[in-house]
């Protein structure tokens, strides 16, 4: 069947009749789920292309990424490489030696001495020598501080601490020291040859860092240990000076200098490639790009219930998931080349050595496990803040393990000989991580193609061919000195498209049975039911069992009775049917006294043309209701029937027949309102030449036409809701369902709204709800009022009205209300004061007492003489009213605090 004779059908039921009888020529199934599958690809397809088109700006930065990650690297480079040249030390600073830096603690001593015997002539002589060259003061920066046996000044230092910066043993013998373990051994300074002197220092420097805090060597330079070659420095020369001063010599100079050893060029970092060492870290941004995009993009469809939407309008899924499949193979795709070019601009050695299929193949796989990642976190968020907020922790706890990782010998010590089991282990969890795959297959090309440091060279060295001989070989080498043998890249690679593969059953899965992904969500095992392969169950039984009391009045019960009658005979659903529908939501696992009992037990007939309205106070169900029939939920219990079809077998069938206006506007900002009505009318199987008539004629009906062209984001909420009344007639439903469709309208607007909702009851099965009782009034052929979930009456306005209401009203103004109280009673014995307050008196009266009404009126609008004309005088005005619908909903709900739109 064309898609157009689907829609052109003269008569519904028999299209109903003919696609039943589809059922056993399964060849012309599949041929029409093919076709229809295939529109709602190209749909989804356009609809995409033009969400993004409109949203150009933050399209192109997304495409841009790579080429802002590669200049970033390009002007991380020039910074690595500014800063190796500068450590290059050309004039190496000179550090004087011979000069004993002065310690600045409060009371610290420079060098503190401890003398091996009693201070003489020459100690005194030569520590004098030592502070005058250093400018310290004797006695206070060069000071005696123990005389004797040398673990004296051992105690003294221990005991002072971070007291002396430099301490010196001066052994002026002859004396045996004692063995100490801090001399670290014995030394004899009395010789045993009396013609020679021997002189014997021992130099101690505090170099705690804690400690020396206030010693001049917390800041001494680097190349020599500063004040200990400074104090030796002095005490030689002192020495030195003294016996050249005794032989009548001239004075003696010692001069010593310290310089940095000039650094050679090409020594470690030359020829440092950023690309290499960080390229995974920074490369990994691109691919998370598309992730982002994905995630935000699907969550906001899910948030909005755009998704609900095209679901109800008849989009499978297949088609849903298919066309965000291709977009984001799309968009890897072109993330790739752009990331490909950018390098290649960028003049990176990687892309200049690696064949372009291979680069491509590593970031577009990488791309593509990351989309399917970016579906499967989707079935799990419910609103775009947690989509960003989850992009944002994926992003950032990605780059911490990048940075890791992206030391490509971090990876290949996961592969080194003799590992652990414990070591295994982890690297088969992270092979699951498709970033953890991307940095292994980046830095093999890496490694070889960009320019990168050899470890058997011990520099760096520059890149070289990567070749395909080199893709599939396996990787040997060694790594602090443990060897390694990495798998080839190849194999990474297949473990991404493994990973994906991985992730793409899991979203599939989780797509499922997640509730409020598609609406109804399938049991933990769908797979293993008949249904999930298009098997039907039997049909609804017909043993209905009712507790039916006889002689009863009351209309619900007819229409149980009704309703038990027709499934008994047989009678197809021409309109819609529900059979004890029944929605329990649960609070816990277990049945408890929280669980809430939304829609109870419902039995109703609504027969074709005829437009129901549900009544009910906030909370009451009636959207649980709806929800159930469009398939957003699915019910606990019973079950209900469309046209024939079975809300818990035929939804698709079902979404074929069904316009739907949700209770909150499903609708892109991004879309102008003609193109909502051409998307939906397509879904719907609508030719382009039926959908442009019907919709410039229904955006007509609801005043839209001049906005036909306007993007629906410049929209306000009322001509939002007059769009979504408009999408709801798209197609020629044969059902609609108006879930509070005139909310946020202007009187003028909803008067509108109103007539076309009349226009479209012809020949259709309309439900409505509403909290306008004016609205229900108008529209309605039947009203249902519902409380708590249960059916509580349902019948015409003037039936609910009679059961319900006082009949009329009569409203009375009088300077006397006591007197006309007491009159009003003799003309009309059976009207009841409803209320009394000021000079206004509020009376009501029974349709079957019309007569007394007859008899008041004509009282009040004659002038002739009358036996009650003292009434008459009484009152100074008075009024007729029908009860209105909303005593009867007051009544019926007993919620008097219920949310009320009295129009
Ligand atoms: N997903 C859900 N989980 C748990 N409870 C729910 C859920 N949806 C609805 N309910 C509960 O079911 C009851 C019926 O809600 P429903 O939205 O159908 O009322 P309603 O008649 O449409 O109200 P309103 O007039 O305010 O739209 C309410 O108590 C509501 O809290």
């Amino acid at each position: 069947m064309s898609e157009e004779k689907l829609i052109d059908q003269p008569d519904y039921y028999e299209f109903i009749e003919k696609s039943r009888s589809f059922s056993t020529a399964s060849s012309t199934i599949s041929n029409e789920i093919m076709s229809r599958y295939w529109l709602h690809f190209k749909l989804m397809m356009w609809k995409q292309y033009v969400v993004f088109k409109r949203n150009l700006k933050s399209t192109l930065f997304q495409i841009g990424t790579p080429l802002i990650i590669c200049v970033f690297l390009v002007i991380l480079q020039e910074i690595a490489n500014y800063s190796i040249e500068s450590m290059i030390v050309k004039n190496p600073d000179i550090v004087n030696l011979h000069k004993i830096p002065k310690c600045w603690g409060d009371g610290c001593v420079t060098v503190g001495v401890g003398l091996t015997n009693e201070e003489d002539e020459f100690t005194d002589w030569v520590l004098r020598y030592v502070a005058k060259k250093n400018n310290l003061e004797y006695g206070k920066d060069v000071k005696i501080l123990t005389k004797n046996d040398p673990m004296n000044l051992i105690n003294y230092l221990s005991k002072y601490e971070n007291k002396t910066q430099t301490a010196i043993v001066l052994c002026t013998g002859p004396f045996i020291l004692p063995s100490n373990p801090v001399l670290n051994g014995t030394f004899d300074c009395r010789g045993n040859d009396t013609s020679y002197t021997v002189k014997m220092y021992s130099i101690m420097v505090n170099s705690t860092i804690l400690n020396s805090m206030f010693m001049a060597s917390w800041n001494a330079p680097a190349p020599l240990d500063y004040p200990s070659t400074a104090v030796k420095v002095s005490f030689d020369e002192a020495i030195l000076a003294y016996y050249i001063n005794e032989k009548g010599m001239p004075n003696y100079d010692i001069q010593l200098d310290a310089q940095s050893y000039p650094e050679p060029k090409n020594r470690y970092f030359d020829g440092y490639s950023i690309v290499t060492e960080s390229g995974a870290f920074y490369f990994f941004i691109p691919p998370m790009v598309t992730f982002v995009v994905l995630l935000s993009e699907i969550v906001r469809e899910k948030e909005y219930k755009l998704r609900h939407g095209l679901s109800m309008a008849g989009m499978g899924p297949s088609a849903y998931w298919h066309s965000w499949f291709i977009t984001g193979l799309v968009f890897s795709l072109i993330v790739s080349n752009s990331l490909i070019v950018s390098g290649l601009i960028c003049d990176f050695d990687l892309f200049l050595h690696c064949p372009y299929p291979i680069i491509l193949m590593l970031f577009t796989l990488f791309s593509i496990a990351m989309m399917f990642l970016a579906f499967l976190v989707s079935t799990f968020l419910k609103t775009t803040k947690a989509a960003y907020t989850a992009s944002y922790a994926f992003i950032l706890i990605g780059l911490v393990l990048q940075f890791f990782m992206s030391n490509i010998y971090i990876i290949y010590l996961f592969y080194s000989e003799d590992v652990p089991n414990w070591v295994v282990a982890i690297r088969t969890i992270l092979a699951l991580y498709p970033p953890f795959n991307f940095s292994k297959a980046f830095g093999d090309i890496a490694l070889k193609a960009s320019s990168h440091y050899s470890n058997s060279a011990h520099r760096w060295v520059s890149g070289d061919d990567y070749t395909w001989h080199d893709f599939v070989k396996t990787i040997h080498g060694k790594v602090s000195g443990t060897s390694y043998s990495v798998p080839p890249t190849i194999v990474t690679m297949v473990t991404l498209i493994g990973n994906a593969f991985m992730i793409c059953i899991l979203a599939w899965y989780f797509d499922h049975v997640m509730p409020s992904n598609r609406g109804c969500a399938d049991p933990f095992y769908f797979m293993f039911t008949k249904k999930y392969y298009g098997c039907k169950r039997k049909k609804v039984a017909k043993n209905i069992n009712i507790e039916i009391k006889q002689d009863s009045n009351d209309p619900v019960m007819h229409e149980k009775i009704k309703v038990k009658e027709l499934i008994e005979k047989n009678v197809p659903a021409k309109g819609i049917r529900l059979i004890g529908i029944d929605k329990v939501f649960k609070k816990h696992s277990y049945p408890s006294n929280d669980d809430i009992h939304a829609v109870n037990n419902m039995f109703l007939e609504i027969p074709n043309r005829q437009l129901l309205t549900l009544l009910g106070h906030n909370g009451a169900g009636k959207s649980t209701l709806i929800n159930i029939l469009t398939g957003l939920i699915s019910s606990s219990g019973g079950t209900a029937n469309i046209c024939g079809f079975d809300i818990n077998e035929d939804m698709d069938e079902i979404r074929n027949v069904l316009g739907v206006c949700p209770q909150h506007d499903i609708l892109w900002n991004e879309l102008t309102a003609k193109e909502h009505l051409v998307l939906y009318g397509r879904v719907k199987g609508m030719s382009y030449p039926a959908i442009y008539k019907e919709a410039e004629e229904i955006l007509k009906r609801v005043n839209l036409l001049e906005e036909a062209n306007s993007l629906v984001g410049t929209f306000s909420g009322g001509m939002k809701r007059r769009l979504s009344v408009a999408i709801s007639g798209i197609g020629n439903p044969k059902v609609i369902i108006l879930d509070e469709p005139t909310t946020g309208m202007d009187p003028i607007n909803r008067r509108e709204a109103w007539k076309f909702i009349q226009e479209l009851k012809q020949g259709r099965v309309l439900i409505l709800t509403t909290h306008s009782m004016e609205e229900a009034d108008v529209l309605s052929d039947r009203i249902c009022v519902i409380v708590d979930g249960a059916i509580k009456c349902i019948g015409t306005s003037l039936y609910l009205k009679n059961q319900y209401g006082d009949g009329y009203r009569i409203t009375i103004i009088t300077k006397d209300p006591a007197q006309v109280n007491e009159l009003i009673q003799k003309v009309m014995p059976s009207s009841v004061k409803i209320d009394s307050s000021g000079g206004s008196i509020v009376l009501g009266i029974h349709l079957n007492d019309i007569k007394e009404i007859g008899e008041f009126v004509k009282l009040m609008e004659t002038k002739e003489p009358h036996e009650f004309e003292k009434l008459r005088e009484l009152i100074d005005d008075w009024g007729l009213s029908h009860t209105t619908l909303e005593e009867v909903f007051m009544r019926v709900t007993g919620k008097k605090q219920s949310r009320l739109m009295i129009s």
